[in-house]
Order: structure tokens, then C-alpha cells, then sequence
């Protein structure tokens, strides 16, 4: 196991400097153009929540996966499927037809808002968040304030349909940002990025 995570971890892109100087861009892309990688990694995730999330649920499912626009599409309709859960979009603003639920949110390189489909998820429902990674936003000065973006936002977006966020999941973790701190669940990441 431990093998696999350093092998996907050695695939992924590293940018610095992008989008913008004083950011290192961590680029999942390279892992699906290696079907085996992208199998493991998926099995990984799989295996994560079988024998560690589900058994701390006492006899309840996963009813839903929420992934996140855009990265978060390429592994949670997957995870979706393997589970026997529903798969429930979180767009950027503007891309939903229909009444949508809406959260403002900053992240490490700016700012943006979320909506997620009036009536995706059902009340009571357990729900996982997944995307392909947790940073975080804002510096000021040396200091990074935590203020959760991405994730943050649509955990407020299950709460406003009354949903139950059980576990947050991303492929990469970057542990210097401390991203996360504020979240309403317990978090995954399966590969934590180098200082
Ligand atoms: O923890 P945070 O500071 O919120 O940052 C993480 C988010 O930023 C990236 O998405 P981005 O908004 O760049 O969109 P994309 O997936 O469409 O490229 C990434 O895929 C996460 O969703
Ligand atoms: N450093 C980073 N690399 C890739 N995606 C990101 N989203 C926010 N920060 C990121």
C-alpha cells in the first residue's frame, strides 16, 4: 500500500510558480494517463472507506458522494459507482440550471462561489466530499490564516439541504497550508505533499 501511495505520488506535476508566482501547482492529470496508477489510487480510496469509514458509521451507508468542480469529477463518480451511492455535482456559480444553494468561499489563489442542485441530497443523508486536493487561503504576512475554502463551502452546501458529512477525501494534502483545520468532519488525504 504504502508502495502504491509513493509510486502515484511520484507521477503527480509539479508547476511552481503557477497560476501564479509563489504557488506550487500539484497536477493530478499525469495519474489518469497510467490506467494502473489510477486503478490503485481508486481501489486505495475504496479500500479507505470500506474498512475505516463505513464500520465507524454503526450499520449506515454512504448515500451520497459530493465532488467538487472540476477535479473532484474525475474520481467521485467513480468512488460513487464502486460504493452503490449517489453522485452530486458542487459547480462553480453559474453552471446549474435549476434552484441552487450557494456558498462564498476563498481559496489559496482567490476567490469563488459554489452551488449545489435544491434537492440533490436528501435530508438525514451520509454524505462523503471529495476533491483531488485540500490547500487553503489566505496569508497574511509569514502567517496562513485557515479559513477553509473549497471544502469549507461545501460542507455549508450538504448542511443547507440537511445532509450529514461523515468524512472529507482528497488525493493530495498540502500539510504547510493547514488546510481543513475548521472542517465540520474528519479528513483523508491519501498522499501529503512535501514541504
Ligand atoms: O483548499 P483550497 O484552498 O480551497 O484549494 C483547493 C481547490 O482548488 C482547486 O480547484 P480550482 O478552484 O483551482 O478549480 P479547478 O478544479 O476547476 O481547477 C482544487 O481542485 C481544489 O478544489
Ligand atoms: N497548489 C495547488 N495545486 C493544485 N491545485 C490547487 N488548488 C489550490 N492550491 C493548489
Amino acid at each position: 500500500m504504502d508502495s502504491d501511495v509513493a509510486y502515484i505520488k511520484g507521477l503527480l506535476g509539479v508547476h511552481p510558480d503557477w497560476p501564479k508566482k509563489g504557488i506550487t501547482f500539484l497536477d493530478v492529470f499525469p495519474i489518469l494517463q497510467d490506467p494502473l496508477a489510477f486503478e490503485c489510487l481508486i481501489t486505495h480510496l475504496i479500500h479507505h472507506i470500506t474498512s475505516y469509514t463505513i464500520p465507524k458509521l454503526a450499520e449506515k451507508k454512504i448515500d451520497v458522494v459530493v465532488g467538487l468542480d472540476a477535479r473532484g469529477f474525475l474520481f467521485g463518480p467513480i468512488i460513487a459507482l464502486r460504493l452503490g451511492a449517489a453522485f452530486v455535482p458542487v459547480r462553480k456559480k453559474g453552471k446549474l440550471p435549476g434552484t441552487c444553494t450557494t456558498a462564498e468561499y476563498i481559496k489559496e489563489y482567490g476567490t469563488d462561489t459554489f452551488e449545489m442542485q435544491s434537492g440533490s441530497i436528501k435530508p438525514q443523508s451520509t454524505v462523503i466530499v471529495i476533491d483531488d486536493l485540500i490547500a487553503t487561503a489566505l496569508q497574511v504576512g509569514e502567517h496562513y490564516i485557515t479559513i477553509g475554502g473549497s471544502a469549507k463551502a461545501a460542507g455549508e452546501l450538504v448542511r443547507a439541504q440537511e445532509g450529514k458529512t461523515v468524512e472529507y477525501i482528497f488525493i493530495i494534502g498540502l500539510p504547510f497550508l493547514k488546510g481543513g483545520e475548521k472542517l465540520d468532519a474528519p479528513i483523508y488525504t491519501m498522499i501529503e505533499a512535501d514541504d
